[in-house]
């Protein structure tokens, strides 16, 4: 085992999934049926045979898109947001309290304040320093006034940093829930004009698709793997299956060309998972009406496998 700052680095024998099919963050209609894809696509038997113990807690409840009110156009579904990410949050903090690894399956990007918001939770309890690992094509790191489209998804990481709505800063009882010089960004390509102020003033390490064509994927994860294993004490996973090409995975709310092609995704995950330093992973945003025979669940049921041990030989 590599050295690591305290035992929560240590594998966690026991996983618990926790679905999250919501799909009011985003533009778009079928995210929330990811959950599910990701459930036919084998994630559990995958990882049973893995050698881990899984419990699949089900899904939070939501209520339905079509009986709910916009309300503002520059935080559309705020408080169904809200609502949810509460209880995804209280679900992640008591995972991790009884010592299991919480995997979380979207569902659109906005789960990530309830996901963040449990695990800081649970740090801030255990006096422990929370780093994040954000891959996606887009940053998510826009607010309620810098947003061009209102979708909640947007918005995650910066309010997570600090940055937003207050009732998205606020959210939870803690603020920030993370320090962007813990928060690393990987795989961009997506930013929107304003978006890039709010990037400039947090700060955090972004890897962009130049970025890692010109170092190489493995080189961008070994480095921020290090830095953080030095630095924190938990590492969060934050996988949004639209940093993978739409190419491979078409399945995605929100494509974006020149994503990570089939095996930069692979070993980006299986370097997570030879740091053995992971402490918890969400997946977001399989949208399975816009994908083609499940193949993108499928995808990434496989990089979830690869980040917790799968191995080609
Ligand atoms: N999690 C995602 N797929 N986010 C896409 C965000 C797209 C765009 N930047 C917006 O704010 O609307
Ligand atoms: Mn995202
Ligand atoms: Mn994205």
């Amino acid at each position: 085992m590599p050295t690591a700052k305290n035992d929560c680095f240590m594998p966690r024998e026991n996983i618990s999934i926790i679905g999250f099919p919501m799909d009011l963050g985003s533009g778009r209609r079928g995210v929330d049926m990811g959950p599910s894809a990701l459930r036919i696509a084998n994630l559990e038997r995958r990882l049973r045979n893995l050698g881990y113990k899984v419990e699949d807690l089900g899904d939070i409840k939501i209520k339905i898109m079509e009986k709910q009110r916009v309300g503002d156009p520059k935080l559309r579904y705020l408080n169904e947001v809200l609502k949810t990410s509460l209880t995804l949050a209280r679900t992640v903090e008591k995972v991790l309290d009884k010592g299991n690894f919480p995997l979380c399956i979207g569902g659109d990007h906005s789960m990530a304040i309830g996901t963040i918001a449990g695990i800081a939770a649970h740090c801030k309890k255990n006096k422990k320093s929370l780093g994040v690992i954000w891959i996606d094509a887009h940053a998510d790191m826009n607010t309620h006034e810098t947003t061009p489209s209102g979708n909640i998804h947007g918005m995650p990481l910066a309010a997570s940093m600090g940055l937003g709505h207050p009732s998205l800063v606020n959210f939870y009882g803690i603020k920030p829930k993370l320090k962007p010089e813990h928060c690393a960004l990987i795989g961009i390509r997506s930013v929107d004009i304003e978006e890039r102020k709010n990037i400039r003033k947090l700060n955090p390490a972004v890897y962009t698709m130049s970025d890692v064509d010109k170092l190489g994927i493995h080189r961008v994860i070994s480095r921020v793997l290090k830095q953080f294993r030095q630095q924190v004490d938990h590492i969060h996973v934050s996988f949004d299956v639209d940093s993978v090409d739409p190419s491979i995975a078409p399945g995605v709310g929100t494509p974006v060309k020149g994503g990570l092609n089939y095996r930069e995704a692979h070993l980006l995950m299986e370097t997570i998972a030879e740091c053995g330093c992971m402490s918890s992973l969400e997946v977001a945003e399989v949208n399975p009406i816009l994908d083609v025979h499940n193949t993108s669940a499928v995808f990434a049921a496989e990089l979830i496998a690869s980040s917790m041990g799968q191995r080609i030989l």
